[in-house]
């Protein structure tokens, strides 16, 4: 028997968690060895990290888990081969009944490859079965809904041509670059083309997304109004809902309403914001669509991945496109399109589109030219970028940012109470928000919030008008939900309540039933995926931090609409902007098989 307790003092980064898991596992494998131990160890510590499974590259021959001032310590993996042979000859293959799988040079937990398989599987059905567009009718509906014909590609028209022939889409793009706009034409040549009205729903994995997702789709639906007929836009749905709520969520229990024995019945899906959607949720999701249900994604694949395991947007959207299959390319090129034809037949990547030219941060603008600087990792050009400044650009060196905070909060927090009515103060809301990568420390979120409450809120009420809150647990008898944001404001009476916005109306909350909540002046990143604000200001720890990576800055920056003000120093801001999120999963592999991996 180990003495874990003991043994995670010479190991940093694991929990009691993962020691008591590997011991429990290699009891059931009846194998006491240290490396199979330290590998189960490893798959229960690289589940905690977000990967699906341990890929055994990653780390066969080296030495993880070291204690900086405690040489010898950590442990060294056996070198590929090797680690490979030996775990081969353990019954732990797929079809065996051990609770971890080995298969692909990969360690699972079971659930986990259990999650792969199926949402594999549920894709390979939709990608085997392409679909036959009425060709006709389908050029005729392609030319009413876009304008065709100018000297440059049409990526939204390739895209929205490309999603006829598929039963699975991704179209995927960076924020404003119309992603929306698009998939609203795909619906619309859908519904103008299929022989009958589809059944389409729309789906996001926040409140927020949902609510964001509903309100493009409206004005996308609007601008269609004078192109097509009511039939045709009566068959796109005006809102959209959570995926939780899409599943069908039992109060208090782990499962949903739908599952594969009672399925959703729905022609079309469309979901938005899919890099926040974890490998389990969008397994359980595919489980419940019938066969014949088209699905169309949207997303950023370079945002942050889910904060649960899986990072099922980027492994599903190659970054850059690998190009279309012979096949696919000459169907769309019956549109008139001509596309790169590098791919392999069948294509492995004929469901993906990539939409390239921002819409809202144009070539002039600063922030969009940051976020690409970001996102390829080039941290002297995006320092340089910042620091240069723009008219939407603002670099706040460290010895400035508490006096900046300050200016902040009196520009656009304190005047939220003064707003004339309730709908003025939502709109001073949405205004500004301060952005944090961590909850922690002297630049978190917590010691922010703590700071401007001290200045808005020096009484200590425990409700005042104009402060914003974030509910923080689900309530599904309230129909609150975590990461909800509300607004404390007094009804006609004088009386104060909270407010939660939904569309244009606002829905009263008395301060007595609410879930729990907390004020929010600041934010994690993590929180703000799925909401966009005017202007934000993200607020860089003291020190580099492992968490603090190009993706979370990416995700952050892009949370503007405006301006962006970055606060902290060059070292942390560097250091953030070189380190990538990485994430093992087999997904990919499951669906190209060993032809890219
Ligand atoms: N081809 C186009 N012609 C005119 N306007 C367009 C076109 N494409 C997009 N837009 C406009 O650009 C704006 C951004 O488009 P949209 O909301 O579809 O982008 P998105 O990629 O979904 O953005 P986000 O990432 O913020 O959700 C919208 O106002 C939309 O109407």
């Amino acid at each position: 028997m180990r003495d874990l307790l003991s043994l995670r003092q010479t190991l940093e980064d694991v929990a009691e968690v993962d020691l008591f898991l590997a011991e429990r596992l290699c009891a059931w494998l009846h194998c006491d060895e240290d490396w199979l131990f330290y590998s189960l160890v490893g798959v229960s510590h690289a589940l905690r990290q977000g990967h699906s499974c341990l890929l055994l590259s990653a780390w066969a021959g080296r030495t993880e888990w070291a204690v900086d001032d405690q040489p010898d310590s950590g442990y060294r993996f056996p070198a590929l081969d090797d680690w490979h042979a030996r775990l081969s000859s353990l019954p732990i293959g797929p079809d065996e009944d051990a609770p971890v799988v080995y298969e692909h040079q990969r360690l699972y937990l079971r659930r986990y490859w259990r999650f792969e398989c199926d949402l594999a599987e549920g894709l390979r059905l939709r990608l085997d079965a392409p679909t036959q567009p009425n060709l006709k009718a389908a050029r005729e509906a392609l030319a009413t809904l876009f304008d065709l014909g100018g000297n440059h590609t049409d990526w939204q028209a390739v895209a929205a041509a490309n999603a006829l022939f598929n039963r699975f889409s991704i179209i995927a793009g960076g924020p404003g670059t119309g992603k929306t706009y698009t998939v609203t034409r795909v619906l619309a040549l859908l519904a103008m083309t299929l022989p009958d009205a589809p059944t389409i729903r729309m789906a996001a994995p926040t409140g927020k997304a949902a609510q964001r997702l509903g309100e493009s789709i409206r004005a996308a639906k609007s601008d269609l109004g004078g192109r097509v007929d009511l039939v045709t836009l009566d068959a796109i749905p005006d809102e959209a809902t959570t995926l939780h709520r899409l599943l069908g969520v039992i109060p208090n229990q782990p499962g949903f309403r739908h599952d594969a024995r009672n399925p959703l019945d729905i022609d079309i899906l469309l979901m938005d914001e899919v890099s926040m959607v974890d490998l389990p949720l969008m397994a359980r999701l595919f489980r419940t669509l019938p066969a014949h249900c088209r699905v169309i994604l949207l997303g950023d694949a370079d945002q942050l991945p889910s904060v649960a395991a899986g990072s099922v947007l980027a492994d599903l959207a190659e970054r850059p496109h690998p190009g279309y299959s012979p096949t696919r390319t000459k169907a769309l090129k019956q549109f008139g399109f001509t596309v790169d034809a590098s791919g392999k037949n069948p294509g492995p990547a004929d469901y993906l589109s990539y939409l390239y030219h921002s819409r809202r941060f144009d070539g002039e603008g600063g922030i969009g030219r940051l976020a690409r600087q970001v996102i390829e990792g080039d941290a002297d050009g995006s320092l340089n970028t910042l620091i240069a400044g723009h008219n939407d650009l603002e670099w706040v060196p460290t010895e400035r940012i508490q006096n900046r905070i300050s200016r902040w909060v009196e520009d656009w927090y304190r005047p939220i109470a003064h707003s004339l009515d309730r709908a003025a103060a939502f709109d001073a809301l949405f205004q500004f928000r301060l952005l944090c990568p961590t909850r922690v420390g002297p630049l978190g979120v917590e010691a922010l919030n703590e700071r401007i409450l001290k200045m808005l809120n020096p009484g200590r009420a425990p409700f005042f008008k104009g402060q914003p809150i974030m509910i923080t647990e689900n309530h599904y008898g309230v129909g609150l939900y975590n990461g909800d944001i509300g607004l404390i404001w007094p009804d006609d009476e004088g009386q104060l309540l909270a407010w939660f916005q939904t569309g244009e109306e606002h829905r009263p909350v008395a301060p007595g039933r609410l879930p729990r909540f907390e004020t929010v002046y600041a934010m994690t990143i993590h929180k703000t995926q799925g909401s966009e604000f005017e202007r934000v200001a993200i607020i860089l720890p003291e020190t580099p931090m492992a968490m603090l990576s190009r993706e979370l800055i990416y995700t952050g920056l892009t949370r503007a609409r405006q301006s962006l003000a970055i606060a902290g120093s060059e070292p942390v801001w560097r250091d953030g902007v070189k380190r990538r999120v990485e994430r093992f999963s087999g997904l990919q592999k499951r669906l190209v098989g060993d032809q890219r991996n």
